[in-house]
């Protein structure tokens, strides 16, 4: 028996024919309470909140309780009715149809029939811009509102659970802002709140709880609180770009080097830092790195055909040529953004003397930090070539 009251997920395992998404994931979400699910790329968080919800395309073990009752095995109309609610990423609303048609199709569960107009009144209540807009087609509205509508309506079933997968995806900062105050307006009248979220930084800040899923387990558990504050977790999501996620992230295949070391063990768990801690090559060189392959791919294309005569020159060879001619690019393209800039300065005491007559801006010479490793990956297979500071060619090592 469910000890916590609210949702208890025991033992879930889920598997795509041989491929295993979920291991033996136990998670609890009490009534009122916002807990996140963070995990890179793949680690297994939409198949959670598919399983849950009872759309998930793999074959499911374990158990799903709700306030004590069995969920598993439950079509997706009765768990709805039972009371969890999904968004679904990409937030599934019916873009033809207008705001008022979205949410009363969100009160066909069964649970919520019988008390329509108070579920609408309490998501007009929560969500006021929706009176507003009650006859607006939903196509015509920005991503925000649109996601205000898919949690209303969501909210229209009158759940006791309402899970969300990447609910702030495409959402521009001042949106998510409101994406994240709206979720804790409907954490505040009592409902468990289950979150998948990319967005790490705003996700933990209005949680209470979270749980890391790495390659289809749950590798550690902890309030919000402590997981903002986890070295681990830091820098496994919260970097830089405050946890928002690069689109995708590359499968290294089983042989080859790692593309960033684990995090090195802290309380008991391990992390692989998010594809967002690397810089892309492209900010790197302020130059896409497709277009110099497929420059240094013609190139070499010309290459090849003026050696048409001279059969020595195989096909290796003639990738090999091609390769070093792209590195070689590549390698340029980032001495020139290594090269020192003229940066204009204005110092204080300057400032009076540039009020009368125009003064030179004083040329600043870029500080010489030590020479940059360079990295480059290739997808689908990750093949890292280096050049260390200091050497003079790129190794595969
Ligand atoms: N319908 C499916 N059939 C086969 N494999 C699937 C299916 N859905 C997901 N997978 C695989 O299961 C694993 C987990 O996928 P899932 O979508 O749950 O990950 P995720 O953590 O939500 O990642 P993302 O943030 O990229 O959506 C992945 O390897 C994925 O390729």
């Amino acid at each position: 028996m469910s000890r916590t009251g609210g949702l208890e997920v025991r033992n879930l395992s889920v598997s795509y024919g041989k491929h295993r998404a979920l291991e033996d994931v136990s998670i609890t979400i009490r009534p009122g309470e916002i807990v996140v699910i963070l995990g890179a790329n793949g680690a297994g968080k939409s198949t959670l909140l598919k399983a849950v919800s009872g759309i998930c395309e793999g074959k499911v073990t374990g158990s799903v309780l709700l306030e004590n009752a069995e969920l598993t095995g439950l079509p997706a109309n009765r768990i709805l009715d039972q009371g969890i609610a999904l968004v679904p990423e990409g937030r599934g609303v019916f873009g033809d149809l207008t705001v008022r048609e979205n949410l009363t199709l969100g009160a066909y569960a069964a649970r919520a029939r019988d008390d329509q107009a108070a579920n609408l009144a309490r998501v007009h209540e929560l969500f006021p811009k929706l009176i507003e807009r009650q006859g607006q087609v939903v196509r015509t509205m920005s991503g925000g509102e649109q996601q205000m509508v898919a949690i209303g309506r969501a909210m229209m079933s009158n759940p006791q659970i309402l899970a969300l997968d990447e609910p702030s995806l495409g959402l521009s900062p001042l949106l998510c802002k409101e994406l994240f105050q709206n979720l804790r307006k409907v954490r505040d009248i009592g409902i468990g709140i289950l979150l998948v979220e990319q967005n790490a930084k705003q996700s933990l800040a209005i949680a209470d709880r979270g749980y890391l899923l790495e390659n289809a387990h749950i590798v550690h558990e902890d309030s919000a609180k402590a997981l903002i504050s986890d070295p681990a977790v830091q820098a496994a999501y919260l970097g830089a770009a405050g946890g928002a996620a690069a689109p995708h992230t590359y499968d290294a295949a089983p042989e080859a080097p790692a593309m960033d070391a684990p995090v090195a063990p802290q309380a008991g768990f391990t992390v692989r830092p998010r594809a967002s801690q690397t810089v892309s090559a492209d900010a790197v060189l302020g130059r896409s790195v497709a277009d110099l392959v497929a420059q240094a791919s013609q190139r070499q294309q010309k290459a090849v055909s003026d050696k048409r005569n001279a059969p020595a020159a195989t096909s290796l060879s003639a990738q090999k040529d091609r390769l070093a001619a792209t590195l070689a690019d590549i390698e340029r393209a980032a001495q020139s953004a290594r090269r020192p800039r003229v940066i204009e300065r204005h110092r204080p005491q300057d400032h009076a003397a540039s009020q009368t007559q125009p003064q030179p801006a004083p040329a600043r010479k870029t500080p010489d930090g030590p020479p940059v490793t360079i990295e480059i990956y290739r997808a689908p297979r990750v093949e890292v070539w280096r050049r260390r500071p200091g050497a003079d060619a790129f190794d595969r090592s």
